[in-house]
């Protein structure tokens, strides 16, 4: 593993120590010639090198100058890499189809999946990142615990692959991570789903309101029951249901996921 020349000034920034971890990272995202596949946060390419070798063509976004120039020595020879020294909070998101690979830094997390996940015409379409143990127990929660989460698992298909362990990270992290991958769901009505989602999470138990019980039964969720134990992906099945009812009017989206 080269060594981390900024790691120890570089707060919640961990290393990859383990190839093999890297390498199971990017096998978890089948990626081919055709895909675009961004990397975040490249540090000195222990993700990076692996994926070169998928054929993908990869853009490794780093904002630390040093790790920048380290990657382009270290990549010079590969064609289908672009380093890009960029914060990776305000990089423009590409307007065509594209997957992320990458090791997040902890602090970013929620800030990325909103920026990934949020809005409703995501370019995203799969993804496989390491993350922290906690926040991957919460974005795979069963039942999640608000209507944005569950607006997340709603709309990918969100697994947890792995838990990885603190000492596979240079410097060694307090908390373990995980592996998690992502593939985005096809949805019918993201209108409908978010208004589901919402009332649902203001109301203590399920309500048929305007909708027949039988809606809802036919999507498997029992009229009555604690309207946060809903799996997502239910809630999705009912949007789906409902997206062709002429007779139900579902208002716009909120600004945030347009
Ligand atoms: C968790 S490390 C992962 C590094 C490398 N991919 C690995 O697995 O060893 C995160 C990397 O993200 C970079 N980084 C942190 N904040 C960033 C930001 N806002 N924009 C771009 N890169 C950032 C850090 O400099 C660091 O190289």
């Amino acid at each position: 593993m080269p060594t981390a020349p900024r790691a120890q000034r570089s707060s919640g920034v961990h290393f990859l120590a383990t190839p093999g971890i890297a390498a199971q990272l990017v096998q978890s995202c089948p990626v081919g010639a055709h895909d675009l596949v961004l990397e975040f946060g490249a540090g000195q390419g222990a993700i990076t090198t692996h994926l070169v070798e998928t054929g993908a063509r990869i853009v490794a976004i780093e904002r630390d100058p040093e790790f920048a120039r380290v990657l382009c020595a270290r990549f010079a020879g590969s064609e289908n890499l672009k380093i890009v020294q960029a914060d990776i909070r305000d990089f423009s998101l590409p307007d065509r189809h594209f997957a992320v690979v990458a090791s997040i830094p902890y602090a970013l997390s929620t800030t990325l999946f909103r920026r990934l996940l949020d809005p409703q015409r995501t370019r995203l379409r799969r993804a496989a990142l390491i993350v922290e143990w906690g926040f991957a127990k919460r974005v795979t929660a069963a039942a999640p615990r608000d209507p944005g989460l569950a607006w997340w698992a709603a709309r990918f298909d969100i697994r947890l692959v792995r838990r990885i362990q603190a000492e596979y990270f240079r410097p060694r992290p307090r908390v373990d991570s995980a592996l998690l991958t992502l593939e985005r769901r096809h949805t019918r009505s993201d209108r409908a789903l978010w208004t589901l989602l919402e009332n649902a999470y203001r109301t203590p138990a399920v309500r048929a309101g305007k909708l027949a019980p039988g809606n809802l039964r036919a999507a498997g969720i029992e009229p009555g029951r604690p309207a946060g134990t809903v799996a997502p992906q239910r809630w999705a099945a009912l949007a789906d249901q409902l997206a062709d009812d002429r007779a139900l009017h579902w208002p716009p989206l909120p600004r945030r996921f347009r």
